[in-house]
């Protein structure tokens, strides 16, 4: 088909300011090398500090080291813009079949009524419906999210004209109508109101805790809950909730609607269901019984469609007649609607999307990161690249087949079963693979291991918007899992540092290291945040005088590496303290979340511990959403992971008061302290002046969402202990 007038269905270009940035980056470098040499010349002078001082090289070799590895995903950025009317042009009669997967697992976390949204934003996509068929999956076998899925079915017949006729956005009704209250006119007003009734009888009967007797007998699907023992312990249960071949099946301006399916795999206690990577495998075969769409498209149940041309751009890069048969997945970043300005959480997770994704598209593509990828089913069911391949886009014409729907539910059931995975490749060469955390980025890596290369589809109308997590905890518990999943990753048969060599390209190796490599800065972190506090409580110094020149690369390196992140910050649209919030984050994830994923990781080694899935929220009670909205911290409950990050900031505390007390009663006052450890005060003076919000929840705050008092008692114990101790022992 590579004819000569080839014109091509998307374009790359390259980001400007590379050169800039590779000088930029080569000084700091050198600065880090003097840094090392520093260390080594002097190691000898170390007297009583000799430890203080091996333990901070070794943490700069850290340091350094990881700054190298994050350099990869800066190096080479490119940009892709996607040409949506040749698409039309070229194919439009002969789109693929499209089924789009959106994964549940907890009513209570995850509300019936968000997750119906979900599904109606991407029934409604701007894509022919014969072609396009939605599965839910039901983790929680939730008869509330099957009955507000069936809810679901009957509004679809208004809602996606509705969104055709006007050609409006987003088409989650709930964000539509949280946005657009005041432009109202007739249509729109009907609509509202089925949607506000539908969305009432939903939350009705989730506060009832059970759906309501006339519906459950007005509807067969109910019949299937009657073997449900338990949540870990019930029958598959499948309903073709729209049936796209059914000629019955019309919205009310008598066009066809998309097929849905609602799908709760078979669950039995002696099984291990693999948490979200096995509930995408039985959708994987259950769909292809059913529709077996060529491309698939997975979200997150939060994550609805914000951009009705999301498939079409996917598209243009999939059905490009030069390079698409390279490519195995499109991902489109996380975005979030409910982020505040200066991002408390930093959860706009802004540095990966704009900068660090985009890096790496350039040796050979973004990680699949869950939500928002469109997938060939070929290669998700472990087609490995060999050079020939073309995709076969109308394999099977679901619209035609004559099967009975009653014996296609029936045939269908029998995949998502416990035992079929049993003596199999699925989770292993096929599917998601098994045992990570993170399901994606390893099945992901295991593909671009295959050969095939990935894209970073970054549309200005973000094509896919979900729910951050709003409290301190969530975000530290969620980037465990991460980070913890990311290192499992490393020492997995797939690692990017031994098994992917040669499969992938250095650079892109080096971009999953620095995301596989989260969790180890812990230490380095760790020993950076405490040890240099409690030597200048000591009054030993541990890095250059204010007099001595090697105090220049010190200097340099901070200075340049923190412009250098707070411009990258800015130029991605953040705010200077939303930046500075980050930081604060940084230091929170990497001495709590981080530690955590070492730690268990280690025990998870010697078998003493296995990885979770720990979901997490999206809903939040008023009283705290206000405080969310208004940017303040959200602590509320116990957890080690709060202990150790209020313990870590009161010895700063402890340390920058006593350096003071001591300074002022030596006679020798501030500025002789100062000119001998002006790096250990600046850094202890940093850690104490970013911490302002965790000394507010610990001392200040009489709400709900400050830190329990019994925690202020035991972290301010032991971080008096640690310094007492520092004093006396060392
Ligand atoms: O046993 C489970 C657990 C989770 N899920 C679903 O997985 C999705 C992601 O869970 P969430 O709690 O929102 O986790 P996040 O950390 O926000 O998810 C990110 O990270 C996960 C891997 O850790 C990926 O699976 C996700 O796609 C990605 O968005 C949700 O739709 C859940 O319903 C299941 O279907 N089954
Ligand atoms: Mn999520």
């Amino acid at each position: 088909m590579e004819s000569e007038g080839y014109s091509p269905l998307f374009e790359t270009k390259a980001v400007k300011g590379r050169v800039v940035y590779r000088v930029f980056a080569a000084s700091i470098f050198v600065g880090i090398c003097l840094i090392w040499s520093y260390r080594v010349k002097f190691v000898a002078e170390g007297g009583g500090r000799r430890l203080g001082w091996l333990g901070l090289f070794a943490a700069e070799i850290w340091f350094g080291f990881y700054w190298v590895i994050t350099q990869a995903p800066r190096w080479n950025p490119i940009r892709r813009r996607t040409f949506k009317h040749k698409l039309s042009q070229r194919h439009e009669g002969e789109f693929p079949g499209v089924d789009i997967f959106v994964c549940t697992a907890d009513p209570e976390m995850e509300p019936p009524a968000m997750v119906i949204s979900t599904v109606l934003s991407v029934m409604a996509y701007d894509y022919p419906p014969e072609k396009l068929s939605v599965y839910l999956s039901d983790d929680a076998s939730s008869k509330l999210t099957y009955y507000a899925l069936m809810e679901a079915s009957q509004f679809a017949k208004h809602w996606i004209p509705f969104c055709k006729k006007f050609n409006i956005q987003p088409r989650s009704p709930a964000a539509y109508f949280a946005s657009h209250i005041d432009h109202q006119g007739k249509e729109v007003d009907f609509i509202q109101t089925l949607y506000k009734d539908m969305e009432n009888r939903i939350n009705y009967a989730v506060k009832l805790g059970r759906v309501p007797d006339e519906i459950q007998s007005s509807s067969k699907g109910f019949s299937q809950w009657e073997s449900y023992a338990s949540r870990k312990d019930h029958n598959t249960f499948l309903q073709i909730v729209i049936d796209g071949r059914d000629p019955k099946a019309k919205d009310v301006e008598g066009s066809v609607l998309p097929t849905l399916v609602y799908l709760a795999r078979e669950k039995r206690p002696r099984y291990f269901h693999n948490f979200k990577a096995g509930a995408m495998n039985a959708l994987l075969r259950v769909s292809s019984q059913i529709s077996n769409g060529q491309i698939i498209l997975n979200v997150d149940c939060d994550m609805y469609s914000n951009n009705s041309d999301a498939i079409r751009d996917a598209l243009c890069f999939l059905m490009d007649e030069e390079k698409g048969h390279e490519i195995a997945y499109v991902q489109f970043p996380q975005l979030f609607d409910n982020i505040t300005k200066n991002e408390i959480y930093a959860s706009s997770l802004r540095v990966i999307n704009e900068v660090e994704l985009p890096g790496l598209d350039s040796f050979g593509g973004p990680l699949y990161i869950g939500t928002g990828c469109f997938h060939r089913r070929d290669v998700l069911c472990g087609k490995k690249y060999s050079k020939g391949y073309r995709n076969d886009w109308n394999s099977k014409d679901y619209r035609n087949s004559g099967d009975d729907v009653n014996e296609l539910e029936e045939k269908s059931k029998h995949l998502a079963s416990c035992s079929y995975e049993e003596n199999t490749e699925w989770g292993k060469e096929m599917g998601l693979r098994y045992g990570c955390p993170v399901e994606d980025v390893i099945t992901g890596l295991s593909i671009q291991s295959q050969g095939w290369k990935s894209i970073y589809c970054n549309p200005e109308r973000g094509a896919f918007l979900g729910v951050a997590p709003t409290s301190l905890i969530q975000t530290l518990v969620q980037h465990k899992r991460w980070s913890e999943g990311d290192l499992q990753i490393l020492l997995s048969r797939y690692s990017p540092a031994r098994y992917a060599r040669g499969k992938i390209s250095l650079g892109l190796r080096m971009g999953y290291c620095t995301f596989c490599l989260w969790a180890v800065n812990s230490l380095a972190t760790l020993y950076y945040s405490i040890i240099p506090s409690l030597y200048l409580l000591r009054g030993i110094p541990l890095f250059p005088q204010v007099s001595s020149p090697w105090l220049i690369p010190f200097t340099y390196v901070i200075f340049a590496k923190y412009a250098g992140s707070l411009v990258e910050y800015l130029l991605a649209g953040g705010t200077i303290l939303g930046w500075w919030n980050e930081q604060r984050i940084w230091l929170y994830k990497r001495t709590s979340s981080y530690l955590f994923a070492l730690i268990d990781t280690v025990l998870k080694i010697i078998g003493l511990s296995d990885s979770a899935f720990v979901i997490t929220a999206k809903v939040t009670d008023q009283e705290a959403s206000e405080r969310y909205e208004k940017e303040i911290m959200e602590f509320g409950a116990s957890s080690p992971m709060f202990t150790i990050i209020a313990t870590v900031s009161l010895v700063n505390l402890l340390c920058f008061l006593g350096m003071v007390k001591k300074a002022v009663e030596s006679g020798s006052g501030l500025v002789m302290t100062f000119q001998a450890m002006a790096l250990q005060v600046v850094l202890c003076g940093t850690l104490v002046v970013i911490n302002w919000p965790l000394y507010e929840g610990l001392f200040f705050r009489t709400d709900k969402g400050k830190i329990p008092s019994s925690l202020t008692i035991k972290s301010f114990t032991l971080a008096l202990a640690t310094c007492i101790a520092f004093s006396l022992l060392l």
